[in-house]
């Protein structure tokens, strides 16, 4: 009797400890949409003129077998295209995917092109519930280069989408072992490698793929996604403007009447709007089309200037790139079409 109180209680104090050795490995499943990463060239030297989006998932991920020895990995392709022709409707089925797989994974990988990476990050740091790490990468190189950079890209994030580190801080993108946030990240290169950077630095880095936090991101949402994209066909037409010498308001016009229900001003420093180009947004503005002052500088925030911006009732665009500001304009409008709850929620997000 005594002996089997003595095996009864040694099993007992066992399976708890089995439990933990035998600890489940994270599940993180791909988003494909294609991009360089994907893509396919005539020779193993061509790293330019390649067909984007050649490779499905099941190619990418049988490649890198070693991905599973860090998570349970899965994937599906959403489109395969060059990122240079995002639509609207691949952005909406991703947020979607998005959206329905937050409950069913640990993490979520998006397989993306780099030319408008930064854009899709930051639709969905605005589109989708932030409950599980949702990581971007992609590739300069195409799949078929010597030195492709995209397998060790695609396991460093599938690394960080398993890492509960990088939960609670908004989408991420990782390229080049480097971790930026959907807010700040762009690219700043046409062709190197190294092509992404944040003017205000990176979160971290992936140190033989560990996470590796140096800073925090800003603005990032908690609880629910700030919009909700279901149930919209498109997204409001929205056009960006460059601010240049010599402005003489006729892009602008051109717009107007194309049909633009926003305008983003990428200005000159703080926002800067040439007059001539003033002229014509203030009537934008007073026919009820919003209009956001942003900036081409690449680095720091718009903030009040020539007391007629704010007479014009024109948005401050803050810290936002335009192309940023663009899809932060568009989701607004999806809710308001008042300017000043507008710059409320540029405030906020
Ligand atoms: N490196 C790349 O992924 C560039 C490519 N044009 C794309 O954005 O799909």
């Amino acid at each position: 009797m005594i002996l089997f109180l003595i095996l009864l209680i040694t099993l007992l104090l066992l399976v708890p400890l089995s439990s933990v050795r035998a600890e489940r490995k994270p599940s993180v499943h791909l988003l494909a949409t294609g991009g360089t990463i994907a893509g396919k060239a005539a020779s193993e030297t061509a790293t330019t003129g390649y067909e984007a989006g050649a490779l499905g998932v099941k190619d990418l991920l049988g490649s890198l077998p070693e991905a599973q020895n860090f998570a349970q990995v899965t994937g599906e392709e959403i489109s395969s295209i060059d990122s240079k022709d995002m639509t609207d409707d691949i952005w909406f089925s991703l947020a979607e995917r998005a959206n329905e797989l937050e409950g069913e994974t640990d993490g979520l990988v998006v397989i993306h092109g780099t030319d408008t990476m930064e854009e899709t990050a930051w639709f969905l740091q605005l589109t989708v519930k932030p409950s599980i790490p949702l990581v971007l990468t992609g590739a300069m190189r195409p799949a078929t280069a010597v030195s492709a950079d995209g397998p060790m890209n695609l396991l460093n994030a599938i690394r960080l989408a398993a890492h509960p580190s990088a939960r609670g801080k908004g989408v991420l993108v990782m390229m080049n072992d480097t971790i930026f946030s959907a807010r700040n990240v762009t690219k700043g290169n046409t062709l190197s490698l190294d092509t992404f950077r944040s003017p205000d630095g990176p979160l971290g880095y992936m140190n033989d793929g560990h996470p590796c936090w140096c800073a925090l991101p800003v603005h990032v949402p908690e609880g629910e996604a700030p919009f909700d994209v279901k149930g919209l066909h498109r997204l409001p037409r929205v056009y960006i403007i460059y601010g240049h010498a010599g402005a003489d308001g006729a892009m602008v016009r051109a717009a107007v009447s194309a049909g633009a229900e926003g305008l983003v001003y990428a200005g000159c420093g703080n926002g800067s709007i040439h007059r001539e180009d003033e002229k014509a947004l203030a009537k934008a503005a007073s026919q009820g089309i919003p209009v956001v002052r942003s900036s081409h500088a690449g680095s720091g925030s718009v903030i009040s200037a020539e007391a007629s911006y704010e007479e014009e009732g024109f948005i401050r665009g803050g810290s936002l790139s335009p192309q940023k500001a663009r899809i932060l304009l568009q989701l607004s409008l999806s809710k308001t079409g008042d300017f000043r709850d507008i710059q409320k929620i540029f405030d906020r997000y």
